[in-house]
């Protein structure tokens, strides 16, 4: 299995392209199921979680092409790919499949509402808490669906079809307001969401949704309204840029000093994230090509955060920001509160030198630590990428193994830190 290496001590500068989306581009991919008719997704990112998904899809019958580079296109560009589930050939979605990926149950929306039945396996993906689908089977039936959990499997009927009807989630969800407002797009009557995640990916699958003939108000709000249509028709979209991936090359470049354009970033989708990394004494510039980020010999400054809902701090970046400060100076305290077990990266981060003490949902880090270069495995994403950063300072190499986990959401990460001046490379483990 590959493994990445880094040999610390490099300032990064350069340009970062950021690539689409991972969060926004799975739930439009998954859009597709809704319509016979063709969707084609630009600037869809080339990462393992998209192939998967491809998979699934298959199996449902949606067929799936990549558009040829047009002239000029580099190879740092998104794909362009074009899906058509012209028939649904299968309503299953199967444990082998659907157990690698939390986002492949979203199916389950977009199966009910066109099909009127499914079958879909309960999820996997990260493994950062217990993440349980209670509201999206509790959304589904007040949609009018009948659901049962069965060895493994929800499995949902509609025989009239859905029915709009008013939900409230009991507490904000991503992948439950994707799924409702797929269903719900093409129910009989009105629905309206509350308490709706307000993430821009939401937005981002609205405004698809809107292009293929859905009734939608009100997404990126708490309250969605979405009045159903019969049809839907084929689209074309271009996945937003990845705030995830912006987040995390703003803090390696704070972390290792030096100046960088994240090129394509847009700083609306993570303000609260840019706000914390100007308090620590990084340099943010918005330009009209992208996000500049620069730290030139100042010292980083201890800040406190706490994951939240957007546009709150987001909890995919908070293992990366827990690296960062591992080096400032001072403590800080990192409250996670939206999984119960994302701090997996605490035990990775402390071979590597780093001093951090868990309270519960509370980390304290102290800064200053002098990271030394060591064999590290991280149990997730976001977790593995932190060690990532953390070796671009640490002394002397360091080697992250399991990065399968890495090529879920990082587009060519080695090749992006390269080109900006780290030694990082993919070897065979
Ligand atoms: C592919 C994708 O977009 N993944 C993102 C999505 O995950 P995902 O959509 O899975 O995360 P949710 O927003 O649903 O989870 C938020 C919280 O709600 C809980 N919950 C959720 C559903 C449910 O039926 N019952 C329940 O209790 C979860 O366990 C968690 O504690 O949003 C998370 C929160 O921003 C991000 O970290 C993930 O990167
Ligand atoms: C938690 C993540 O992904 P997933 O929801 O697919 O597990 C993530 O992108 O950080």
């Amino acid at each position: 299995m590959d493994a990445i290496r880094i040999v610390g001590g490099a300032e990064l500068n350069g340009v970062i392209p950021i690539s689409g989306a991972k969060n926004a581009a799975l739930p439009l991919m998954i859009a597709s199921l809704l319509t016979d008719e063709e969707l084609v997704l630009e600037n869809l990112p080339r990462l393992r979680d998209v192939q998967q998904l491809q998979q699934i899809l298959s199996n449902h019958g949606v067929s799936y092409m990549i558009e040829g580079k047009r002239p000029g296109q580099g190879s740092m560009d998104g794909q362009i790919v074009h899906l058509r589930a012209k028939e649904i050939i299968d309503t299953k979605a199967p444990y082998e499949l659907v157990s690698k990926m939390r986002a492949s149950f979203w199916v389950i929306g977009p199966l009910l509402a066109r099909m009127k039945e499914c079958r879909v396996s309960l999820p996997g993906g990260c493994a950062i808490g217990t993440r349980p689908v209670d509201f999206f089977i509790d959304g589904l039936k007040a949609l009018g669906a009948q659901i049962d959990i069965e060895r493994g499997y929800a499995v949902a009927s509609a025989p009239d079809g859905l029915q709009g009807a008013t939900f409230e989630f009991p507490k904000i969800s991503v992948g439950a307001t994707h799924t409702l407002m797929m269903a719900a797009s093409l129910a009989n009557g009105v629905t309206t969401l509350k308490n709706s995640a307000q993430e821009p990916e939401v937005t981002d699958l609205a405004n698809c949704l809107i292009a293929m003939g859905a009734k939608i108000s009100g997404a990126g709000t708490d309250t969605i309204t979405i009045e159903g249509v019969e049809k839907l028709h084929g689209a074309r979209h271009s996945v937003l840029p990845d705030r995830i991936e912006t987040g995390t090359y703003a803090m390696a470049v704070a972390m290792t000093g030096g100046e960088v354009m994240l090129k394509g970033a847009r700083a609306d989708l993570l303000q609260s994230a840019l706000d914390v990394l100007e308090q620590t004494g990084t340099h943010i510039t918005v330009t009209n090509e992208g996000i500049r980020v620069a730290r030139n010999g100042t010292a980083l400054k201890a800040v406190d955060v706490t994951t939240d809902p957007f546009p709150g701090f987001p909890t995919d970046l908070q293992a990366q920001f827990m690296a960062l400060m591992t080096r400032a100076e001072g403590t800080s305290t990192i409250t996670e509160t939206i999984f119960e077990n994302r701090f997996m990266h605490v035990q990775e981060l402390a071979r590597l030198g780093a001093s951090i003490s868990l309270d519960g949902q509370k980390a304290h880090v102290e800064g200053g630590s002098e990271l030394k270069g060591a064999q590290v495995m991280a149990t997730d994403l976001r977790a593995s990428v932190s060690l990532v950063i953390a070796g671009l300072v640490a002394e002397g190499e360091t080697k992250v193994n399991r990065v399968y986990h890495l090529d879920r959401g990082f587009e060519r990460l080695e090749d992006k830190l390269t080109a900006c001046g780290a030694t990082i490379e993919r070897i065979s483990a």
